[in-house]
């Protein structure tokens, strides 16, 4: 099963991909993915049909230098056996907006999207990327009716791999040796977990210390908020991210399509955990060929906890307000 074409008795490929969004995201995603070699079909779908061509042409154009693959432009029809559907369509942010305030666009385009690709008969795992994505995991979630284990949103896979990079600069060590994770919203009120954070086993104020750079309050607010800012930074001086969420669906897929088992701070769905009920949040867990396959009751201190329950807060508030 762990490369395989069946996963228990769901006739599924996970050599196969379909991509719903054509533009930055998808399209850089669609060009991480070519490269990766994970997939040997790739569906690349969008409502601008030039766009999804001309995008699955420019990529097959690199193949011959990487891994033989069959990148097409299609319809529903074509993903209703592949693995893994990964959602990037819709509006994205322009300098100064959040990424909640794209929610009625963006779920109104999953209304069309979302009912598409269930009544093509997909059954793998649906990884959501767009934004604000854990409430369109949550919507995705619903209006699929596809088990809570198999629709993930990319959550805050993309926020710890800046956090890691930006502790990494600031410490002088090799990022990959940093082990330290954002959760919550992948938005404003994500929260950074320094009460676990270690760069290869030493806690981070130890390492810190040992080699001689600040550890302060003001020190730790600040990188915080500089990851947290990170997306409006990059949108204000090129109007779109696109390469490091293109790294972040890459690592996701490696882990379903591989059964990894990578712990991975990706949005699912919340059912009591820390008293978080209803709404699908970055949280960390296992996943693997089944999707979610085991959520990390991980210690948080009293303080991220509180912090955790006002990020879902946040959620619910707009949860509500949706007709789904
Ligand atoms: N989760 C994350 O970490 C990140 C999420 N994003 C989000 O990804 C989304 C896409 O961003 P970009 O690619 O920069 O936007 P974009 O505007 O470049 O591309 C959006 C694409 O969606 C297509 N589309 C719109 N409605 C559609 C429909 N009904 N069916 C099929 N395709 C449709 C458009 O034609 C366009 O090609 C945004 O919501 C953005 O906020 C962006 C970066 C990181
Ligand atoms: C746009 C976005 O969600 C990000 O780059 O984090």
């Amino acid at each position: 099963m762990a490369n395989g074409i069946e996963t228990g008795t769901r006739p599924v490929n996970f050599r196969k991909v379909g991509i719903v969004g054509c533009g930055f995201v998808g399209s850089a995603s669609a060009f991480a993915l070519m490269q990766s070699g994970l997939f040997s079909e790739m569906v690349l779908i969008d409502v601008d049909r030039d766009r999804a061509e001309g995008e699955a042409l420019d990529i097959a154009h690199g193949m011959p230098l990487a891994s033989p693959a069959n990148i097409y432009a299609g319809d529903y029809a074509d993903i209703a056996d592949a693995g893994i559907v990964i959602i990037t369509a819709g509006a994205n942010q322009k300098p100064g907006e959040t990424r909640l305030d794209l929610v009625s666009k963006n779920v109104s385009i999953f209304k069309s999207i979302v009912p598409q690709i269930t009544h093509s008969g997909f059954d793998g795992i649906l990884l959501v990327v767009s934004n604000p994505v854990d409430i369109l995991t949550y919507v995705a979630l619903k209006l699929s009716g596809l088990p809570a284990n198999r629709v993930i949103g990319s959550g805050t896979v993309l926020d710890t791999a800046r956090f890691k990079y930006v502790l990494g600069e600031h410490l002088g060590v090799d990022p990959r040796n940093v082990h330290a994770r954002i959760v919550g919203e992948h938005g404003d009120s994500e929260i950074a977990i320094w009460s676990l954070a270690n760069v290869s086993g030493i806690p981070i104020d130890v390492f810190s210390r040992l080699r001689g750079r600040e550890h302060s309050a003001e020190t730790m607010t600040k990188i915080e908020n500089d990851v947290k800012n990170s997306a409006y930074e990059i949108i204000e001086k090129k109007h779109a991210t696109y390469y490091g969420i293109a790294m972040s669906v890459k690592r996701i897929c490696e882990a379903i399509v591989r059964d990894e088992k990578p712990i991975l701070p990706v949005s699912n769905l919340m059912e009591g955990e820390y008293g978080i009920s209803d709404i699908a949040l970055s949280m960390p867990a296992v996943v693997g060929a089944e999707g979610i396959e085991y959520k990390v009751p991980a210690p948080f201190s009293d303080d991220e906890q509180a912090r955790l329950r006002a990020s879902a807060e946040v959620l619910k508030s707009v949860i509500e307000k949706l007709d789904l």
